[in-house]
């Protein structure tokens, strides 16, 4: 396998904001690779800097041998990306857009074998505006790769579908990712970088938490817990975050919300009995993967 993107040291602002703050990572050949991270955590910037559309502020990125900064037009024949919604007029027909998008590039694919392909076969004279929502993706995927790329940018594909949709768009996703095109998906739902990815980076503000494939990432969260009580006396949470089995410290209210690993149960009670405070109504879970995630990117942020 060789990496076709590889992103070093990204950073990007805008203004005084840090969107992107040292962002690395490696896409290779044949892999689907899953940018993951709550809205705002700077994923979009990241891909978009990958595609060339902004400008960063530092860092090197290599889109197959090409820095998409000074070669934009040659990145932009080379990588498919997804049309956002809007982008086409309403009245535009589906076979219109695919053959003028055809028209763009040096070595388009079929573009009416793609849109059979893609399940548009009966859309073609479809007016754009007028697709459903899953069909609107469909018709932005074929857009992707009506290029012929080797890589495909796919951002946000199945926020707001319908369950059935966002299976049907997952489905068709594994079948572009089985033609041999290499894909950076970017999402912030869990279940669609488990189902879909090979490999997912989780970024929380703007930095890469950790990389890990699905099942890599579950065997480091399988042991967190969450742990919550309301402290019968006034507690510094910088006393519990420094506690090596502690990932994360939150407050709910009155309530100390600790996400940590299975020793963390007793180091947080022998800290409560050296500062001679009670637990009140103590409670603990089995951290949900999504919790796990975030406590993985708590762990990051106070160790960075
Ligand atoms: N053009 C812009 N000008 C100013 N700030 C921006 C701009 N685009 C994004 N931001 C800010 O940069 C940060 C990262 O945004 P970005 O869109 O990259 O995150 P994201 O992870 O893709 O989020 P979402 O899932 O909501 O799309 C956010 O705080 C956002 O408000």
């Amino acid at each position: 396998m060789s990496a076709v993107i590889e992103v070093q040291n990204l950073h990007k602002k805008y203004g005084h904001l840090v969107a992107v703050d040292d962002v690395s990572f490696t896409v290779e050949e044949g892999e689907i690779f899953g940018i993951l991270g709550p809205n705002g955590a700077g994923k979009t910037t990241t891909v978009e800097c990958v595609e060339g559309l902004r400008n960063r502020d530092g860092g090197e990125i290599n889109v197959l041998g090409l820095d998409p900064r000074q070669e934009r037009a040659e990145v932009t024949q080379q990588l498919g990306v997804q049309l956002q919604d809007g982008q086409l007029p309403d009245r535009m027909q589906v076979a219109e857009a695919l053959s003028l998008y055809s028209s763009f590039y040096r070595n388009p694919a079929d573009w009416r074998h793609l849109m059979d392909a893609l399940g548009l076969g009966s859309n073609g004279g479809s007016a754009c505006g007028k697709l459903s929502g899953s069909q609107k993706q469909r018709l932005s995927v074929a857009l992707a790769l009506v290029g012929n790329p080797q890589v495909a940018v796919l951002d946000e594909l199945t926020t707001g579908l319908d369950p059935r949709s966002r299976r049907d768009t997952w489905e068709l996703i594994e079948t572009v990712r089985d033609s041999g095109v290499t894909i950076l998906l970017v999402t912030h739902c869990m279940e669609e970088a488990e189902r879909l990815c090979d490999r997912i980076a989780l970024i929380d503000k703007g930095r890469i938490a950790v990389t890990d494939t699905p099942a890599g990432l579950t065997e480091r969260v399988r042991t967190e817990q969450r742990i919550q009580f309301r402290p019968s006396a006034p507690l510094d949470d910088a006393l519990l975050a420094q506690l090596p089995d502690v990932s994360a410290v939150t407050r709910q209210g009155d309530y100390v919300v600790v996400a940590g690993n299975h020793n963390a149960l007793s180091a947080v009670t022998c800290l409560l009995a050296r500062h001679q405070i009670m637990a009140e109504h103590l409670r603990v879970d089995q951290a949900t993967l999504e919790d796990a995630l975030l406590a993985l990117a708590g762990k990051r942020s106070a160790t960075a």
